[in-house]
């Protein structure tokens, strides 16, 4: 069902690209970023995104009291209240970017009374599903209809981002069924937990992905037993942005291992994809291998929010310029040089 962005607009914009007047390869990682926008777009040159909207999935993970974080979970709901009021980091991020910010909570434990919200808090995955198969199905189609709306308000590149305290414990339960690595591979320090944390988080996940056993080889089983409310709905926003052919800048590890989830739920998703930035999570890094993508920042950034993908549109919007503003050698050359 996901067609690939257009081969024509690729092939064009590489032959621009190699024909502007710079030395060839001189706008590295910015051309290549420019041409794979172009594609997406399916014109030569591509326009500079201009209504860039960003999703924050937000929920509660049963995990956050087995000291796998460094901060306790009431930090979410806290959270949320600060991004409403525009006072978190990302807010910061995006009004300097001319981001559009929408908070979703699919997922924190609160009645919401909202129709988006899928439930309270999601199970604890080493000793329980986090989700129902129904909750699952409900999650991703929770973020497929968020997309729809968000391309429906004029989006021309969709950001996903994340909220909720423990959630990099799943998160990483899903790259580790993903590619069907060790925890030990994915997991990281998320907020900041000592050595003992990062061992009880390791043990923690090791012991999800013994619980799931085959499920975990099937994407929508891995959402149910290894995931959450939010983050399934993070995969089915992703998912629905690749059928609809609107680009997707992602985050760090949640919006990567959803990226990758729903990569296996439709393959094809992943060319729709560009990485903002690489997390110092690892599961992180891995993910984006496998999916093929390179991010665009190091920063060191562990925020969450969408803040690592907000901070790359000025890059987006940058290559978007340099294909279409730059002249062309042939033009600018001497007949004889
Ligand atoms: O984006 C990332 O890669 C990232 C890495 C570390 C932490 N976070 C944020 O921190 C929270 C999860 O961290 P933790 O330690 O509670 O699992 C959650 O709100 C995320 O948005 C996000
Ligand atoms: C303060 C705080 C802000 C966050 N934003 C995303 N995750 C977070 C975690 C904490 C602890």
């Amino acid at each position: 069902m996901i067609t690939p962005p257009s081969a024509e607009a690729r092939r064009e914009a590489g032959e621009r690209l190699g024909a502007l007047a710079v030395p060839a390869g001189a706008l590295g990682r910015l051309g290549e970023l420019g041409v794979w926008l172009a594609a997406c777009q399916g014109q030569v040159p591509p326009a500079a995104p201009s209504n860039v909207r960003l999703a924050v999935f937000a929920g509660d993970h049963g995990v956050a009291t087995h000291g796998v974080s460094a901060y306790p979970a009431a930090v979410t709901g806290a959270m949320l209240g600060v991004v409403a009021q525009g006072r978190s980091g990302v807010d910061a991020l995006a009004r300097a970017h001319g981001v559009h910010v929408r908070l979703v909570d699919v997922g924190v434990d609160h009645e919401s009374g909202h129709a988006l919200h899928v439930r309270r808090g999601s199970g604890a995955i080493h000793l329980e599903d986090a989700l129902t198969h129904a909750e699952t199905l409900q999650a991703l189609e929770v973020g497929a209809a968020v997309a729809r709306e968000e391309i429906a308000a004029g989006a021309d590149l969709l950001l996903s981002g994340d909220l909720g305290i423990g959630n990099t414990t799943p998160a990483a339960a899903l790259v580790a069924a993903g590619l069907g690595v060790p925890a030990e591979q994915v997991v990281g320090r998320g907020t900041g937990v000592d050595d003992a944390g990062l061992a009880r988080k390791t043990a923690v996940v090791e012991q999800a992905l013994q619980r799931a056993g085959a499920r975990a080889d099937d994407p929508v089983d891995c959402l149910t037993a290894l995931g959450s409310a939010d983050l399934a709905a993070a995969a089915g926003y992703v998912r629905e942005a690749a059928r609809a052919g609107v680009p997707v800048l992602l985050d760090g590890l949640m919006a990567v291992a959803c990226a990758l989830t729903a990569e296996r739920l439709e393959p094809g998703v992943a060319a729709w994809c560009a990485a903002g930035h690489r997390s110092t999570e690892p599961g992180q890094s891995l993910a984006l291998e496998k999916l093929g993508l390179e991010p665009l920042l190091d920063l060191g950034l562990r925020l969450g929010e969408g803040s690592g993908a907000v901070a790359a549109v000025p890059l987006v919007r940058a290559a978007a310029a340099l294909l279409g503003e730059v002249a062309l050698l042939a033009e600018v050359l001497p007949p004889d040089a």
